[in-house]
């Protein structure tokens, strides 16, 4: 039987689904469905299994881990850095070389990605069908000039350019930047005051389970604000529950296949509606402030966000959807895990700790009055290169285009309405971009990215070409919390090594039964952006300021 069975939690739904798949699956073979459908483009390989279509399609969306490992040597073999295979629907090019995912990142008309995020604001926003159709409606794409043939577009109705350009503003803006950082390092601060309220004290904790809870509140604190936590008290074990189906929401099941997901979607969304419809009413929007900071919406990145949505027109359930998607789970599942990776390479190599400290003594990171001096963080060579390289390991991402117009790529001609995936998990564990003698592509290696400079002096240079690296994607839809991220989470680690004795306890699983392996990416989240561990690191720590 051809059929991997998912690695998802088992449910009720799921085992539904997976017998109708299974029974599918049975039919064709019986009926020896053998061909394989001919390439349309002859130069480009295509990834086929028994059943045409169907056995892709299933293995990618079941058990993300396998596919990878099937596509990866016929990607390898590739003269041209381009395969072929269908996803549902969809003939799916999966490329990778330096040229090509250029191409894929380069602003043009003929690449799109509206294709990818309008789907996940049906599946994963669960946006009414009044909006999608707004959404829909729009081919003005994302720049402040509109695409070929819609320069009469009213402005209020080009909807994928006032969303990016609330993004670009309140999230990439260097003044944005610092306030959001500064409000986490203030609100991580005075959690972990709050846990250890005296110098000396101590208390064994799991690392994981830690930023779970308190790096969690002080994201959520300083982008959406304190109000929202003190009304909805199961704030995070909401985010935490809807981030664990996210990535299986993205495929668009149905509901009858697929309920458990969807009743964890509905909760925190329902939570969401209750709080806006409430926030929305209370908050003075004629004020002439737009101060940097209120408890009501936080930042003015999530308030900039709700303002937009209720002038655009959108229902509260879609502006609940939208919330919880782009502020309260964008700014918290990628890079939670990434900062605990970190910690946990850190910890587990008592030499690398002594590092760690001794780099950001020398350069006075802990100022006298306690607060981080961030400039200074951000420039380490050797967190860079730790952070870097836990980027590159564990963050598990198909970035996702369409072909929306004549493209060509490595000399092959690709077809119209094509998707284009371009997978970190492939090209960021390739050994030919990354391997050097005594350090594999698939080990940690804290030290990759540094090289001596003229002077003598450790720098942070990346161990590749930048288009070999891409865990917050490319071109006009990067990333935009990309700043903010890496801020966070090396404060995260500067605040813990600095402010504490750390000391290894063991390796527990994530019920916190003790574990006889140390944590490896948990495969549930192959494929869905920052892969977290799939065990914990239990460790004493004792406060030392
Ligand atoms: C390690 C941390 C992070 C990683 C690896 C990551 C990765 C990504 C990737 C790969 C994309 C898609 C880009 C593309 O298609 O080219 C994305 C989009 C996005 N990210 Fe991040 N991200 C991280 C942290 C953050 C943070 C902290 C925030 C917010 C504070 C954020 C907000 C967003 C938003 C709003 C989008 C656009 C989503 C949409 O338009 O539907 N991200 N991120």
């Amino acid at each position: 039987m051809i059929l991997q069975l998912p690695q998802w939690p088992t449910t009720t739904n799921s085992l539904v689904l997976w017998t109708l798949l299974a029974i599918c699956l049975v039919l064709l073979l019986t009926i020896r469905i053998t061909t394989r459908r001919p390439s349309s483009n002859p130069t480009v390989p295509v990834l086929s299994g028994l059943i045409p279509t169907l056995s892709i399609t299933l293995l990618y969306m079941t058990d993300m881990r396998a596919f990878f490992a099937k596509a990866k040597p016929l990607l390898r073999k590739s003269a041209t850095g381009i395969i072929q295979f269908q996803l549902g629907p969809y003939k799916t090019y999966l490329i990778s070389g330096p040229e090509n995912i250029a191409t894929i990142f380069r602003a043009s008309a003929n690449v799109g990605c509206d294709l990818f995020f309008l789907t996940l604001k049906d599946s994963i926003w669960g946006a009414t069908k009044e909006d999608m159709a707004k959404f829909a409606r729009d081919r003005s794409g994302h720049s402040a000039r509109p695409a070929a043939g819609c320069e009469d577009m009213p402005e209020e109705e080009r909807v994928w350019y006032g969303i990016h350009t609330v993004m670009a503003t309140f999230m990439t803006r260097k003044t944005e930047v610092e306030v959001l950082s500064g409000m986490f390092e203030r609100h991580f601060g005075e959690v972990l005051e709050r846990r250890f309220p005296v110098v000396g004290e101590e208390g064994t904790v799991g690392v994981f389970e830690l930023l779970k809870g308190d790096m969690a509140a002080a994201v959520i604190k300083g982008v959406n604000g304190t109000r929202i936590v003190e009304e909805i008290p199961d704030l995070i074990a909401l985010l935490w529950d809807f981030d664990l189906v996210v990535a299986r929401l993205a495929w668009g099941l149905p509901r009858w296949m697929a309920r458990g997901n969807y009743e964890k979607r509905d909760r925190f969304h329902g939570a969401l509606m209750r709080y806006l419809e409430g926030a929305i009413r209370d908050f003075d929007w004629e004020s002439e402030e737009n101060p940097e900071w209120e408890p009501i919406f936080g930042s003015r990145f999530s308030r900039e966000f709700v303002r937009w949505m209720v002038k655009s027109g959108f229902s509260l359930r879609t502006m609940a959807g939208g919330f919880g998607s782009l502020t309260l789970f964008a700014a918290n599942a990628n890079s939670l895990p990434t900062a605990a990776w970190c910690l946990l390479e850190i910890l587990r190599s008592p030499s690398l700790l002594a590092s760690v400290g001794s780099e950001l003594a020398e350069a006075n990171i802990v100022q006298p009055d306690g607060s981080i001096d961030r400039a200074s963080l951000l420039s380490l060579p050797l967190l860079q290169s730790i952070y870097t390289e836990n980027l590159r390991l564990h963050v598990s991402m198909n970035v996702t285009r369409q072909v929306t117009g004549p493209l060509e790529m490595s000399g092959v001609k690709l077809e119209e309405g094509s998707v284009l995936q371009a997978c970190t998990d492939i090209v960021h564990h390739d050994e030919e971009i990354w391997g050097v003698e005594g350090h594999g592509a698939e080990e940690f290696w804290a030290e990759r990215h540094i090289k001596k400079g003229k002077d003598g002096k450790k720098e942070f240079r990346l161990a590749a070409g930048v288009n070999d690296f891409f865990p917050y994607g490319g071109g006009p839809p990067v990333c935009p919390g990309r700043f903010i991220a890496k801020q966070q989470i090396l404060t995260t680690v500067a605040m813990l090594v600095s402010r504490f004795e750390i000391t290894p306890v063991g390796w527990v699983d994530l019920e916190g039964n003790p574990s006889d392996r140390p944590a490896e990416n948990d495969a549930r989240w192959c494929g869905g952006a920052a892969v977290p561990p799939d065990r914990d690191l239990k460790v004493k720590l004792r406060r030392l300021l």
